[in-house]
């Protein structure tokens, strides 16, 4: 069995507790990037939201605290990382509005979004954005809105985002990271 590590932060003023372990992204804090983005996230008034590559979940997580009025699925291709982020829904005491699955992208939902937020694994290359483009435009409603975060990945980005929509800005840049809002209409 891995070895427990326990992540503490409050981000926005909301105090956040996770389990993580060997094997699944930022094991020990919350990364640079994710923080960057729910610091600067768009977070919708209602409806459902998606964190796609949620790892232990601290997006997902984050995002279901802030609006209590919203519902969010959660989703990671890693087992572990599903089994971590099915567990810090609990002790984050949000079960009742989130879910957590096993999905490659947005393939295991036929549900539709009224945003999706992710901090992509680019190091999957351009087919992950390619194929997480398209997906993302067919399971977002008409007015929803895609937010990520990218490590030196704003290009590619905008390059395969821009083949399903038209409206791409760069919301923040720091450090090497860029926040990037995209919205259907
Ligand atoms: C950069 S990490 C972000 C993790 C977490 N959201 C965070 O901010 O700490 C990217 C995540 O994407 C997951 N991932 C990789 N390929 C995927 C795929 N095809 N579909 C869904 N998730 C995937 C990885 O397992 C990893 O947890």
């Amino acid at each position: 069995m891995k070895a427990i590590e326990v992540v503490l932060d409050v981000i926005n003023g909301i105090p956040l507790s996770f389990h993580s372990s060997a094997g699944v992204f930022s094991k020990r804090k919350v990364d640079t990037g994710t923080r960057s983005l729910l610091e600067n996230l768009v977070i919708p008034k209602e409806g459902l939201v998606a964190d796609v590559g949620c790892g232990y979940g601290p997006i997902g997580i984050y995002v279901a605290l802030s609006n209590p009025s919203l519902r969010v699925v959660m989703m990671d291709v890693d087992p572990n990382a599903v089994k971590l982020a099915k567990k810090n829904v609990e002790i984050n005491g949000v079960n009742d509005r989130v879910e957590v699955i096993k999905s490659d992208v947005l393939s295991a939902t036929d549900l539709k979004f009224d945003a999706i937020f992710s901090n992509p694994p680019l190091s999957k290359g351009v087919d992950f954005l390619r194929k997480f483009a398209k997906c993302a435009h067919e399971k977002l409603k008409d007015e929803g809105h895609v937010q990520l975060v990218v490590y030196r990945g704003e290009e590619n980005v905008k390059k395969e985002f821009s083949q399903f929509f038209g409206n791409i800005t760069v919301v923040k840049r720091v450090k090497g990271y860029s926040i990037i809002l995209i919205k259907k209409t």
